[in-house]
């Protein structure tokens, strides 16, 4: 596949007479990380939420692999590879951490339905390669020795870590991940990094929405900057870290974010 993973073109989204996103547009390029950073309120996870058409854009178009999103269900849009988490940690309770993150994977499985109902061969096979799959990923977020814990024992950072294991299940070519190092101390935010460059060199396309910039600025291949709803930069790291208009934006919120 050659292009863009991803095309935001002219998008406009109001909620009444708040313009949360206005006339934004920018491409994601296929297989590289894309951080989209900004103030509180500045749009960010709305702009998540058009992409993955939790609620209909105002004006303008999404393109995912050259095709508009336009009027798909957010169940197409995940059969189509793409795949999001979400601010706070989504892992089902009562399940074991293997568990969680094969939940994520039974999209792919081919046996037939009656197969599966009567463990025939062909379902036993499906059901070993994912959970050959699942222990690979979970080997490679280093959660292996708590594959048969409870997942909701597990500490917030490796619930977090778990969260983008099982969307890898799904065999995403865009992972759109909603700030994935909220509540994260300094070592499971070094760990969520390593999983994320690792995820990315394996030619998966992410995007991600994060407040932590060292993480941006340390992880990130393109950058680009929202602030009330307008794109206000867009760059590599070292050029968004030297951009005047970002400085201003985040010396002026409150919420104590440096552009370091
Ligand atoms: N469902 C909604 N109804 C009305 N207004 C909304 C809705 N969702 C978001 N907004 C408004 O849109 C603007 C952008 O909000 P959004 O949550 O996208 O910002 P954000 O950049 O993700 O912020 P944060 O970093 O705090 O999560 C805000 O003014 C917000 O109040």
């Amino acid at each position: 596949m050659i292009g863009p993973a991803l095309v935001v073109a002219n998008i406009s989204k109001r909620f009444g007479g708040v313009t949360a996103i206005s006339d934004v547009s920018f491409e994601v390029p296929r297989g590289c990380l894309t951080a989209l950073i900004g103030p509180n309120g500045a749009g960010k996870t709305t702009l998540f939420n058009l992409v993955t058409n939790l609620f209909p854009w105002t004006s303008g178009d999404i393109l995912f692999n050259g095709a508009s999103l336009k009027g798909s269900s957010s169940r197409q849009i995940a059969a189509l590879g793409l795949t999001r988490t979400f601010q706070t940690a989504r892992v089902f309770p009562r399940m074991t951490v293997l568990e969680n993150v094969l939940v994520g994977g039974h999209r792919h499985v081919r046996s037939h339905p009656i197969a599966q109902a009567l463990w025939l061969p062909s379902a036993r096979r499906d059901e070993m390669q994912l959970q050959a799959r699942a222990e690979e990923f979970l080997e490679l977020a280093g959660l292996t020795r708590y594959c048969h814990e409870p997942a909701t024992d597990l500490p917030m950072g490796s619930q977090k870590m778990l969260e983008v294991v099982r969307a890898l299940m799904t065999t995403p070519q865009l992972l759109l991940l909603d700030e994935p190092a909220a509540g994260l101390n300094d070592s499971e935010t070094a760990e969520l990094a390593a999983l994320l460059c690792a995820i990315r060199d394996c030619g998966v396309t992410i995007m991600l929405v994060e407040h932590n910039m060292s993480l941006v600025m340390s992880i990130a291949d393109q950058v680009i900057v929202l602030d009330v709803g307008c794109i206000i930069a867009s760059g590599n790291p070292k050029e968004i870290r030297r951009d005047s208009r970002v400085i201003a934006a985040y010396m002026g919120n409150d919420g104590g974010q440096t552009c370091a």
